[in-house]
């Protein structure tokens, strides 16, 4: 290795600072339970382009606005693939998937697919009434709990919303209808991802790392949580093969009528395992990121009441006592729109977004960056950079009052769903999905802490893992308003 860094700096190759590495493991024991934090602080040594060896693979991470824009901008076509991760081929059906899939004409075609058919702005329209539907129910609920005055779980009641909904929109059906039981279906979304976040020592250490994770018990843990949730896609395809043309048209049968109409997507196959592996994306995606931004509007609201009162004023005062808010509400409520973009500026559900791989040699701020090099972008360390957020660890929404700063992948400082080729598909569903429950939960209640709790002794501590779940559950009393 020295060898090789000598030569490249002979032939005048500017590598990107980093810490000291240790023989074999190199960089990996500088990977903290919560790795957005502990590259964080690293880079605030190194500076926003700094390299990681991690075991035998090279790393580069990326903490800077400016820095980012050169990665998902500049350099986008050159970063824009997938590191071939052991975890991620198997959730992937092999890679046949968009999330995980590296570049080329499959991803393409298949990216194209979600993006005009699965979830366009009009297919997302179309599914306005499992929304209000779903958002209905969790309301009416909250209020029978209401009577009592005991404190409910948030955390749990926005991951059953979360995931009711996209059990209607991709397979017509909700989890009662499904046969499926919430609380087991939470623990396998979060085993698929911690699986998507545990270190597989064949991931870093070609040739011989498959033999460590078979003889952890990794490999049997991949198969196990693979298993269980394709056995549930397994199900739901095959109950669709038999539906009539009557029923409201679900994700599913349009993934069974591209399935049957080759002919309109080219050269590339789009299979039965093409339709599960998108599903798994839709699932593992899906689900918990929008459950997660919700809860933490809810926490930082309790925790700050000023900002809480001043939502709920203004949402009151568009709707009837007593009524819900309706998607056309939205577009009025301004500050509600920033109550959720500084959520996600303080808690983006995947703080590193998903990792990319390299493609070719290209120049990051005047340092070499090589092909197959993994790459990491903390938007989460950039949504605290003092260099671009006054106070950056307040919650604070008025920040974007009179702001053109938005988080659709144009703006650098605020990156919660990534940008460009690889940003995300789904940011419509998921935003459609947010605004509408914050702002009738806001709406329809009152929301005190449980007995005895003060908003200080709120904590925010984050669970370790892929995406940044509250590490102790929301309990919060609801208090109707009607
Ligand atoms: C608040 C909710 C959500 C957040 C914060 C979020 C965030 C992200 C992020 C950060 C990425 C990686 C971007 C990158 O690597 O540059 C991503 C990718 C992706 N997301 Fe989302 N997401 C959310 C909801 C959804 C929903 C509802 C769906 C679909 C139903 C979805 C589908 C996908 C897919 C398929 C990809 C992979 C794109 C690719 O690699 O080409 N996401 N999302």
């Amino acid at each position: 290795m020295r060898n090789k860094i000598r030569k490249l700096f002979k032939e005048n190759k500017r590598i990107p600072p980093g810490p000291p590495k240790l023989p074999i493991i190199g960089n990996l024991h500088k990977i903290g339970a919560l790795p957005h934090r502990s590259l964080w602080q690293l880079s605030k040594q190194y500076g926003p382009v700094m390299r990681l060896q991690l075991g035998g693979v090279p790393a580069v991470v990326v903490s800077s606005a400016e820095a980012a824009k050169e990665v998902l901008k500049i350099h986008d076509l050159d970063c824009c693939s997938r590191p071939p991760l052991a975890s991620l081929g198997k959730l992937s059906y092999n890679y046949l998937d968009v999330s995980f899939s590296p570049y080329g004409e499959n991803w393409r075609e298949r990216r194209k697919i979600c993006v005009l058919k699965l979830f366009s702005l009009h297919k997302v329209q179309s599914f306005r009434f499992v929304r209000e539907v779903e958002i209905r129910s969790l309301i009416d609920s909250l209020r029978s709990s209401s009577l009592t005055e005991t404190p409910i779980d948030l955390s749990k009641r926005m991951f059953a919303l979360t995931a009711s909904i996209i059990f209607r929109i991709a397979f017509g059906k909700n989890f009662k209808e499904t046969g499926l039981d919430n609380d087991k279906f939470e623990e396998m979304i979060h085993r698929a991802e911690s699986m998507l976040g545990s270190f597989a020592a064949s991931d870093f250490f070609p040739y011989v790392g498959w033999i460590v994770d078979k003889l952890t018990g990794l490999q049997a843990k991949f198969e196990l949580s693979f298993r269980e949730l394709d056995d549930i896609f397994e199900r739901v395809v095959d109950e669709h093969l038999n539906r009539t043309p009557e029923d409201q048209e679900d994700i599913v049968d349009l993934m069974l009528s591209i399935e049957r109409d080759q002919s309109k997507f080219g050269e590339v196959q789009f299979n039965r395992d093409c339709t599960k592996a998108i599903l798994m994306d839709i699932f593992v995606a899906g689900v918990d990121t929008g459950a997660i931004t919700l809860t933490w509007a809810m926490a930082e609201l309790a925790k700050s009441p000023r900002v809480m009162r001043k939502a709920q004023n203004e949402v009151r005062s568009y709707v009837e006592k007593g009524e819900l808010v309706n998607e056309s509400d939205i577009h009025q409520l301004h500050y509600l729109r920033m109550v959720i973009k500084e959520t996600l500026r303080l808690h983006p559900a995947a703080p590193l977004l998903l990792p990319r791989e390299t493609m070719s040699q290209f120049k990051l701020f005047g340092y070499d960056v090589y092909p197959k090099t993994i790459l990491q972008v903390n938007v989460w360390a950039i949504g605290r950079d003092p260099d671009y957020w006054d106070k950056p660890e307040e919650f604070f929404p008025e920040r974007f009052m009179n702001s053109s700063i938005d988080y659709r992948g144009q703006h650098f400082e605020l990156l919660p769903f990534g940008a460009g080729r690889r940003g995300c598909p789904g940011i419509h569903m998921a935003m459609a999905t947010v605004e509408l429950t914050l702002a009738n939960l806001l709406c329809c209640f009152d929301w005190k802490l449980p007995d005895g709790m003060k908003e200080t002794d709120l904590d925010m501590d984050e669970a370790s893992g892929l995406t940044t779940h509250k590490k102790s559950p929301l309990k919060l009393v609801p208090i109707s308003y009607q």
